[in-house]
């Protein structure tokens, strides 16, 4: 684990986007569709976006705040890169090519961009595997990069995982329905339910980056103090000789492809 960002730029960047009036989410939104994460079609449409994803429960039936409005966000995403400089520059920073020359990635590619907010009462994420959303064939190939932008201990909702959970497959994949269907969205097979012994917390300060594999069960629990717990996350996938699946939500457009990390 390594100190590898401009922590106090990103988190000023996250402060300015969630004033900004440019970009603030709720307007022109149904507020009835104001849920958890925001619909199903605001999700599948925000590949290419930089969009707002806000905790349960923030929005009354009018979409007013029922919270102070920094204090209402899940996460933001899924294409920062693409639309801010700052997140393209530190995602295709200096360390962090050399971080995966280091792994051996041959030609890695970023897939998705987010920085998670776990406010106070921040929900939490329940037990997962990257790969069941951002799914390849061979398995194997997707990688996560965790930066903490605050320390993430046990009560702010640090991330656990399953130690050795990467070698058993994927248990359960999200497709994209046929375009116009609803729900959107289906799972293929089904989360295990996993003894919550097995899960070791992994609480780190900020800055600390956590390189997460593609299979391996990980989680974050509620956030209950009164401290927030803001990440920086991306996904690099090996694009050398590995196949993106047609069905995952998150799709690569002539516009937007998957930018290679070493430019
Ligand atoms: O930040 C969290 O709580 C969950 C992170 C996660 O699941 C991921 O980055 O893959
Ligand atoms: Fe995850």
């Amino acid at each position: 684990m390594t100190a590898l960002l401009p922590t106090a730029r990103i988190m000023e960047w996250v402060a300015i986007i969630s004033f900004s009036r440019r970009s603030f989410p709720t307007q022109g939104l149904n507020p009835h569709l104001l849920h958890w994460q925001g619909s199903t079609d605001y999700f599948l449409s925000s590949g290419d976006k930089i969009r707002f994803f806000f905790e349960k429960g923030v929005f009354d039936k009018q979409g007013n705040f029922l919270v102070p409005p920094e204090k209402s966000i899940n996460k933001i995403g899924h294409a920062l890169h693409a639309h801010d400089p700052i997140f393209r520059c530190v995602t295709h920073s200096p360390k962090v090519q050399a971080l995966a020359r280091s792994l051996g990635l041959q030609m890695p590619v970023v897939v998705q961009i987010l920085v998670r907010h776990q406010p106070h009462f921040g929900g939490e994420v329940t037990p997962h595997q990257d790969a069941s959303f951002l799914y390849t064939e061979p398995l194997g190939r997707v990688l996560g990069l965790w930066i903490a932008l605050e320390d993430a201990m046990l009560e702010n909702g640090c991330l656990w995982f399953i130690p050795g959970s990467h070698r058993g497959g994927v248990s359960r994949r999200m497709v994209r329905a046929p375009a116009g269907s609803a729900p959107g969205t289906s799972f293929l097979g089904s989360e295990p339910i996993r003894d919550n012994s097995l899960f070791v917390p992994t609480p780190v300060l900020r800055g600390a980056l956590i390189l997460i594999h593609g299979e391996v069960v990980h989680k974050s629990e509620r956030n209950f103090s009164d401290r927030s717990r803001q990440a920086y996350t991306f996904h690099l996938m090996e694009a050398a000789g590995t196949v993106w699946s047609p069905d995952n939500w998150l799709q690569p457009t002539p516009e937007l492809p998957f930018p290679p990390l070493y430019i």
